[in-house]
């Protein structure tokens, strides 16, 4: 069994907090030196992506101090713990299992005689069936029509990742002529949403998915009522149009007013939720069930490569503990994750809430204050985009900010025009390249208004497209990360307490329960 300790007690970690500012990335990326570390600091990782690490703080003796903590902290043992059943969500009493979701890692996980895989394949063959019969159109509307679109009705982890996976794939999926069907995605309470939302499809021919993993999310059920409102008022029976992913123990699986209902259980948190029917359903019938499994198998070799305790080829790992280096010992406070490709527009707001939410902590897993830093602040957005809105802080702010490029040699769809000379591609990707020279090495000038200190530490993960495998891996690869840093952080990165005390006050403010500066304000708002 693996011991939990906090990170402050490891000797491993006093020794690597010995390295700060131990390399000068501006001096080590400058010249030929800098594209051999190009060269050498490189990783595999599943479905053909590279891990590149070259423009990190980071150099042999850093490197080896990771590793180091990488044992004393047992990361590979704890992790081999969680796919095997452990009870590592302390907060809530659970198991963490959603990388059964995708593959076998390690023994069979019998839950009351239930082998957790095969339920979780099971629940994936029912959502893959429904879609079939739905795109065969077996399953119709009540004329007998078939559906044309698909609506997500969800928040949180119901929404965030599988909203993401779908813009990830949509134009890939158009290319390959798998697109089933048109999705769309319901998750705010304000009611401009639903309205927007509602607006924009065909009613008669909608199908609404309603994804809760409690039962009990306040936004979710108010836009239920609302989209099943919208139904009745436009003559169509709700019963007919929709159908909900829960866990087996939620209000709603008691329900009868659904086409279908398709399970997960309480051992897969929201935000790790998009390979169980969460996303599976809306995938499955968004471009057909194959392209869903394809993803859940770039996922799966992902996080093989995660059990492997050589630092150097675990990508999954060794990006976890370069940013325990970057938030704990140099000191930064955020990270930026950059996309460059627009298919990706919303992976950063997934990651939000999957990095924040299972990071975003003070106490460690036995309840005990910790004495360090934890989790960073984590925000992106597409490049080039972000490049013409925020870099100008990345580059000459006065924080330093970690960031983690994503770029692809090709295009999803292959459209595209050679204007002067470069395809847009082309200079998408040169733009990458640029960012990561320019953070790392920057440019003397002696007007200090135009100076570039440089420093600023990037890594890039590349791939040859983007395509269900490698958005699975690049799912796996950042989850894994999560994980990894949890563990060394000593916290249980699978319960979200933080979030209880808001919805508590909402809940009194509705019942006009107040006093004080919350009745002050439930006044201005005119609630
Ligand atoms: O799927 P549910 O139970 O509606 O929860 C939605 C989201 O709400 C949260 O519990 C936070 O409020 C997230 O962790 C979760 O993803």
């Amino acid at each position: 069994m693996a011991t939990w300790k906090n990170l402050d007690t490891l000797s491993s970690y006093k020794k690597l907090s010995g390295l700060k500012n131990h390399v000068d990335i501006a001096a080590a990326m400058s010249g030929e030196q800098g594209g051999e570390r190009v060269k050498n600091y490189s990783t595999p990782m599943a479905a053909g992506l590279q891990y590149n690490y070259a423009a990190k703080e980071v150099d042999e003796t850093v490197l080896a101090a990771l590793a180091e903590l990488a044992g004393e902290a047992q990361l590979i043992d704890k992790f081999k713990e969680l796919y095997n059943g452990a009870v590592i969500n302390t907060g809530e009493n659970r198991m963490v299992l959603h990388h059964l979701a995708r593959t076998q890692l390690g023994n069979p996980v019998v839950v009351d005689g239930v082998d957790k895989r095969e339920f979780y394949v099971a629940q994936q063959k029912k959502a893959a069936d429904f879609a079939n019969k739905v795109h065969a159109g077996e399953i119709v509307n009540e004329a007998g029509e078939k559906f044309t679109t698909v609506v997500q009705i969800g928040i949180g982890g119901s929404d965030l990742g599988p909203r993401a996976l779908y813009i990830a794939l949509e134009n890939w999926a158009k290319a390959n002529n798998t697109f089933k069907m048109e999705a769309k995605f319901i998750s705010n309470v304000d009611p401009d949403d639903a309205a927007a939302v509602l607006a924009s499809v065909d009613l008669a021919h909608a199908l609404f998915i309603v994804v809760s993993k409690s039962g009990t999310t306040l936004e979710t059920l108010t836009n239920e009522a609302f989209v099943k409102d919208a139904l009745t008022k436009a003559g169509l029976n709700p019963s007919k149009h929709m159908l909900a992913v829960t866990s087996e123990t939620s209000p709603l699986a008691k329900s009868d007013e659904y086409l279908t209902a398709i399970f997960m259980d309480d051992y897969i948190g929201g935000r790790y939720s998009s390979v169980s029917g969460v996303g599976g359903a809306i995938l499955s019938l968004a471009f057909g069930p194959e392209v869903f499994a394809e993803l859940l198998d770039g996922a799966a070799a992902e996080d093989k490569l995660a059990t492997n305790r050589d630092l150097l080829k675990n990508p999954d790992m060794l990006d976890a503990l370069i940013g325990v280096y970057e938030r704990n010992v140099q000191g930064y406070p955020s990270t930026a994750v950059l996309p460059y490709s627009q298919a990706l527009s919303r992976f950063p707001a997934h990651l939000q809430q999957c990095d924040m939410e299972s990071n975003g902590k003070s106490v460690n897993r036995f309840g005990e204050p910790v004495d360090y830093v934890t989790g960073p602040v984590i925000f992106g957005e597409p490049g080039t985009n972000g490049q013409h809105s925020f870099y100008q802080l990345l580059h000459q702010g006065t924080d330093i900010v970690p960031l983690q490029f994503i770029g692809f040699k090709n295009s999803q769809l292959g459209v595209d025009v050679d204007i002067e000379n470069s395809t847009s591609q082309q200079k998408l990707c040169a733009n990458v390249a640029a960012q990561i020279v320019a953070f790392a090495c920057g440019k003397e000038d002696e007007n200090l208004n135009k100076n570039f200190k440089g420093k600023r530490p990037s890594s890039i993960i590349v791939g040859d497209k983007l395509t269900p495998a490698s958005l699975g891996a690049l799912l796996a690869h950042f989850e894994n990360k999560i994980m990894f840093q949890g563990f060394v952080w000593n916290l249980n990165s699978f319960d979200q307490e933080g979030v209880q005390l808001g919805k508590i006050l909402a809940k009194r403010v509705l019942a006009h329960d107040t006093d004080g500066a919350l009745k002050v304000f439930s006044d201005m708002l005119n609630i």
